[in-house]
């Protein structure tokens, strides 16, 4: 298995595609609580940063499902795993929560990066696809979305929590190092009782 954390300049970028950075992606992956063999779902895949680092966490004997409704981040996703070797990737075109269907099998743990205003519906869509004791993870900018998603898992019954994080990264100057702050991203999660 191996720890995740590839450096954002790595992946292959388009300008309007968003991508979870690397600090961000690092705790939301710890969150899901990836292992060798898990069955994973990567919802809104963008440019494929979450996608291609749980292909790599959960090997030849695990799968990724990664859904993107949006042609340029699925050509994307599709570029970046082809550049980091990652093969036990299904990358579906498709919106969530309709395109959750495709999915035949039950699944360990998913990560939410996109379809916020649907938050719901896509939580309420994966809930029978998840196994007990598996865990719904995403990401979040606006509060409203953050409350959705913890209202959402409370009435399913999920044991959930929800932390924000401020991440500000050392910029050099010609004095020292001045750090940046970017904006604040909430994480909510949850685990199948
Ligand atoms: C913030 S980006 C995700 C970034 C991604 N986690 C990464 O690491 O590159 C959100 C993505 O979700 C996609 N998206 C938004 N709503 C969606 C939905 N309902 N179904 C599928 N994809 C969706 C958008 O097209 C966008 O590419």
């Amino acid at each position: 298995m191996r720890v995740p954390g590839i450096p954002d300049e790595e992946f292959i970028r388009e300008e309007k595609i968003p991508m979870t950075k690397e600090e961000i992606r690092v705790l939301a992956l710890s969150k899901a609580r990836l292992f060798t063999g898990a069955r994973f779902l990567d919802v809104g895949s963008g440019t494929g940063s979450v996608t291609v680092e749980a292909g790599l966490i959960v090997g030849d004997e695990g799968r990724v499902y990664a859904i993107e409704k949006d042609d340029l981040a699925y050509n994307l996703t599709l570029k970046n795993l082809q550049k980091f070797n990652v093969k036990n990737v299904v990358v579906i075109k498709g919106e969530a929560p309709d395109a959750i269907s495709e999915i035949n099998e039950q699944l360990d743990s998913v990560f939410i990066g996109g379809g916020s205003e649907r938050i719901r519906e896509i939580i309420n869509a994966i809930d029978p696809k998840l196994k007990k004791g598996g865990r719904i993870v995403a990401d979040a900018i606006l509060l409203e979305t953050a409350v959705n998603a913890t209202n959402a898992l409370l009435e399913l019954g999920y044991k959930t929590e929800i932390i924000e994080i401020i991440v500000a990264k050392g910029m050099k100057t010609s004095k020292g190092y001045a750090m940046i702050s970017r904006n604040p991203v909430f994480i909510i999660y949850g685990e199948k009782a």
